[in-house]
């Protein structure tokens, strides 16, 4: 059975505290965007996992893939499958695409050995195996709070808008990007600025918290942010920790001359 795992973009990104676990309880907003890799879960007498388009950095026993089969494999005696994963969605860019995969390999073993898990149970499930990966159990926006994976649902809408999305050639640590944040408490929570305001003045109200300490040490990210808003972008922002940018249009446009050397995805959703 094959799936195609989106990825996410974070409107807004509020670090609230540091916690005792390492972790930083969060505010965002998490929207999935139809940039997606491919994923193929077949039974087989032997498990193999193979892999193609962009190379995983890393071993590929360290897949979230094979996490993300090993996990449910040993709750619930599951026999050997076969994965193969064709990688699209940049890494390192704050797109989450590696805790999509993880999500989606849980989601394609329930549906395939009728394991009858309810959303909630692999939300439980993916959230054992990244701050991203419960949000990739849902399939529209949600609200997340937590380290990431306390959702709740939110009327936000990006129907009829446009979306683009660019990818600098830049690979930013996650775990590095927190390190360089001071946690703050805003005034007013993003649940609700979400919802009071259109898109059009988000930029007055709503801010990715890493954006500060990672275009100081990329000051190109700030100049794609830049050539966003120029170029017509209703809201531009890094997503997550980036180091990828995405901006919201009222119409297409095509920023390929904008951005020549970078990755990019665009399109209505
Ligand atoms: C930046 C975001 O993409 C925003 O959606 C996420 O918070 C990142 O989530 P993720 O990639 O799933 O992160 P994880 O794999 O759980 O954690 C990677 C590292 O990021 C840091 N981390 C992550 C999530 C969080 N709420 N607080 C943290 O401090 C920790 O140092 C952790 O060791
Ligand atoms: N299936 C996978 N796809 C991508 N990366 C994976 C995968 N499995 C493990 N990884 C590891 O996770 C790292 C981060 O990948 P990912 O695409 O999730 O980053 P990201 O876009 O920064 O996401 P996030 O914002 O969730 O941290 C990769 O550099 C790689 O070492």
């Amino acid at each position: 059975m094959v799936s195609f795992p989106p990825c996410k973009i974070n409107l807004g990104l509020n670090i609230l505290s540091k916690r005792p676990d390492g972790y930083h309880n969060l505010e965002t907003c998490f929207y999935p965007i139809p940039w997606t890799d491919i994923l193929e879960v077949i039974p087989a007498d032997r498990f193999g996992f193979t892999q193609t388009g962009q190379p995983v950095p890393g071993k590929a026993e360290d897949n979230l893939c094979i996490k993300a089969y090993e996990l449910l494999r040993d709750e619930h005696r599951l026999p050997p499958v076969k994965i193969h994963l064709h990688k699209i969605i940049p890494m390192g860019a704050g797109l989450g695409g590696g805790s999509s995969d993880a999500a989606h390999t849980l989601r394609l073993l329930n549906t395939v050995f009728q394991l009858q898990q309810s959303p909630a149970q692999l939300a439980g499930y993916a959230a054992q195996l990244g701050s991203d990966c419960a949000f990739f159990t849902q399939d529209q926006p949600m609200l997340g709070e937590g380290r990431g994976e306390v959702l709740s649902a939110t009327p936000v809408s990006l129907q009829k808008k446009f979306i683009a999305l660019v990818k600098p050639d830049i690979h930013v640590s996650t775990a590095e990007a927190y390190a360089g944040i001071t946690p703050r408490q805003p005034e007013q929570s993003l649940r609700t600025l979400i919802t009071r305001y259109p898109v059009e003045e988000w930029r007055h109200w709503i801010r990715n918290d890493f954006e500060a300490t990672v275009f100081k040490k990329h000051p190109v990210l700030q100049s794609v942010k830049e050539k966003l808003y120029a170029s017509g972008a209703l809201y531009a922002s890094m997503s997550g920790s980036g180091a990828a940018l995405f901006g919201i249009f009222d119409k297409p446009v095509d920023l390929q001359t904008s951005f020549p050397d970078m990755t990019m995805w665009s399109g209505s959703i």
